[in-house]
């Protein structure tokens, strides 16, 4: 731990961000097996916000662990890292005014609950991808649960590694039962209801 720094506040405020957006500013967290939906779900609620004339921004997984996250595993306390950078990062996209659309399977609530508590009230907009992992399992959109089956993927979410569901998310999503569409809507809505858009 370093002791000798110390917090310099900024001279433009998230406020002030905010007013010169014409919207607020929040991290909406997607969370859910893999194939449940996420990415697709993130990136199709990114291009809802934009054309609606906001600002916002998807951090992916898959994405985020070819770079800033490049050497961190899935063993929890890997994963657990992994989910404690991408909260900051939120947290700083919440700072600079705008929407972070985050899409990782963060399959730990303490994690997931740890965010939240990096944020002000309202701020952590948790969206639960729900998707039963045979569904998931037969979409396999990457082969990756096929060769989790065969063995060839250690600790993989659902098969060999645990999903902790959430247990009070602000939005819960069925992708088994809603189409792409009213998912995008239902987020929509929500933020509209919240005054957050
Ligand atoms: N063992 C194991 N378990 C789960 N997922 C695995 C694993 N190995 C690789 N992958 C691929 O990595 C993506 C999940 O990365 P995340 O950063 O979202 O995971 S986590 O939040 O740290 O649990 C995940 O992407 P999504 O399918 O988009 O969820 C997989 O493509
Ligand atoms: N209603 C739906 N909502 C989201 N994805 C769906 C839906 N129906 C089918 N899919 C498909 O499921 C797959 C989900 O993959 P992806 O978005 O990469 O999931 P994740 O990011 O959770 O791993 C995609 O191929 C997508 O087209």
């Amino acid at each position: 731990m370093n002791t000798n720094i110390t917090w310099h506040h900024t001279t433009v405020t998230k406020e002030d961000r905010r007013r010169l957006n014409g919207h607020s500013s929040a991290v909406l967290w997607f969370t859910g097996l893999s194939g449940s939906g996420k990415s697709t779900l993130a990136n199709a609620v990114d291009r809802g916000l934009h054309d609606l004339g906001n600002r916002s921004y998807v951090l992916d997984g898959d994405n985020i662990r070819h770079g800033l996250n490049q050497g961190l595993g899935f063993s929890p306390e890997d994963r657990k890292e992994n989910i404690r950078r991408i909260g900051e990062v939120s947290k700083l996209f919440v700072d600079s005014g705008q929407f972070a659309l985050t899409a990782f399977i963060s399959p730990y609530r303490e994690d997931r609950d740890n965010v939240r508590a990096l944020l002000d009230k309202g701020e952590f907009i948790e969206i639960y991808v729900k998707c039963s992992l045979d569904e998931c399992e037969r979409r396999d959109p990457k082969g990756l649960y096929g060769k989790a089956r065969r063995g060839e993927i250690p600790e993989f979410t659902g098969i060999s590694s645990p999903y902790e569901e959430p247990a009070n998310p602000e939005l819960t999503i069925p992708t088994d039962e809603w189409t792409i569409e009213e998912s995008v809507q239902r987020v929509i809505d929500f933020l509209r209801q919240n005054g957050h858009v």
